[in-house]
Formats: C-alpha cells, sequence, structure tokens
C-alpha cells in the first residue's frame, strides 16, 4: 500500500474564498478529500454520530491527550473544551483520503510544529478593499466582525510574505480563473 498522502493546509484572510473554492473542489472529486474529525468535551446533539460528527471524550480524556501533546490546537468555548489532534489528521490519509485543514495563521504556525509534513496553501483576496466588499456582501458578519476580520487580514497577508511561509499563494480575483489555478495546484501536488 502507498504511504499516506501528504495533507494540504488551506489558509488566508478570512473572506479570501476559502469555503467557496473547497465547496467546488470536494463537489469534483467527492471521495477524493476529507477533514479531520474534531474533539469535543461537549455532549452529542440528537443525531450526532461519536467519530464522525465529533470525537466525544470526557474533561478527563481530552486534558490527557493535551498533556500527552496529541492536540495541534484546543481552546474553550462556552465551558467545551474543542481541538484537532494530529492523529485525527492522519486518520484521514490512513483512509485513502487527503486530509484538507482549513485554518488561520495560527494555525497554520502550530501545525508547523509538528511531524505532519503538509502543503502550505495561501488563498488572498485581490486587495483590502475588495475583501471587505466581499465580507460585507457575504451578509454573516456584525459589523463589528467585519473590522476585526479586516484587521487580521493584514496580519494574515504580512505572514504570507515571510520567506517559506507558504508553498503556493493563489490570489482570488476573477472566480473563475483563480478557482482554476487553485485545483491545479491541488491536482499537481496530489499527484506528484
Ligand atoms: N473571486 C470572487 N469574486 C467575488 N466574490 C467572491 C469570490 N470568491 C469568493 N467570493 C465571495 O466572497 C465571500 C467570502 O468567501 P468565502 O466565504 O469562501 O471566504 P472564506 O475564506 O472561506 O472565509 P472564512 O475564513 O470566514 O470562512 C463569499 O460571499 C463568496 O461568495
Amino acid at each position: 500500500m502507498s504511504a499516506p498522502s501528504r495533507p494540504i493546509v488551506i489558509s488566508g484572510p478570512s473572506g479570501a474564498g476559502k469555503s467557496t473554492f473547497l465547496k467546488r473542489l470536494f463537489a469534483e472529486y467527492p471521495d477524493k478529500f476529507g477533514f479531520s474529525v474534531s474533539n469535543t468535551t461537549r455532549n452529542p446533539r440528537a443525531g450526532e454520530v461519536d467519530g464522525v460528527d465529533y470525537n466525544f471524550l470526557t474533561r478527563e480524556e481530552f486534558l490527557a491527550g493535551v498533556a500527552r501533546g496529541d492536540f495541534i490546537e484546543h481552546a474553550e468555548f462556552s465551558g467545551n473544551m474543542y481541538g484537532t489532534t494530529v492523529q485525527g489528521v492522519k486518520s484521514v490519509g490512513d483512509k485513502g483520503r487527503i486530509c484538507i485543514l482549513d485554518i488561520d495563521m495560527q494555525g497554520v504556525k502550530l501545525v508547523k510544529k509538528t511531524d505532519l509534513n503538509p502543503y502550505y496553501l495561501s488563498v488572498q483576496p485581490p486587495s483590502i478593499e475588495e475583501l471587505e466588499k466581499r465580507l460585507r456582501g457575504r451578509g454573516t458578519e456584525k459589523e463589528a466582525d467585519i473590522q476585526g476580520r479586516l484587521s487580521a487580514a493584514q496580519g494574515e497577508l504580512d505572514y504570507a510574505k515571510e520567506e517559506g511561509a507558504y508553498d503556493e499563494i493563489i490570489v482570488n480575483d476573477d472566480l473563475e480563473a483563480a478557482y482554476a489555478k487553485f485545483k491545479a495546484y491541488i491536482n499537481k501536488i496530489t499527484s506528484a
């Protein structure tokens, strides 16, 4: 059996178009890619399946995992812990799929401390002004949240300029042209 494929990190400012690209990619290649299953200490909701929607852990189990260094990142929201493990990413590869990590710059820095050895791809808006338009056009955030995303965006773009931060940068100007470049890059690295 061939070795599991390297994961692919997709990063870039909120509103740059990561979800738009990934939705199209998953629709075009339904069996090729996957996301890792996150871990949480919250209780399962009706219909949620352990190991599919989340790995549901007790607080003790979760904290033991943190102490062992299993987690790439973890955080607490509303009294519950959430996080992604290195093994969770590797399991996607073990099932014959390529794991996609859709994460921000802080996540990228943490992934770089692991042995996952992914490809790093940054999706970027043509300008901050255009990013602002798209975030407003999406209509999913309140004004204060949009401002927060715009100031974080500058940090993301600055980080992407650092030597070796990313293997590839795709500027999402015209959607069709940018998606074609995105797909071509993914096809290149996954057939290597
Ligand atoms: N090339 C493009 N031209 C115009 N609008 C675009 C383009 N690409 C994406 N959009 C629109 O911009 C908005 C933001 O895109 P999207 O939600 O994919 O960003 P994202 O990077 O996934 O953001 P987040 O990190 O917040 O999830 C969406 O409304 C999307 O339809």
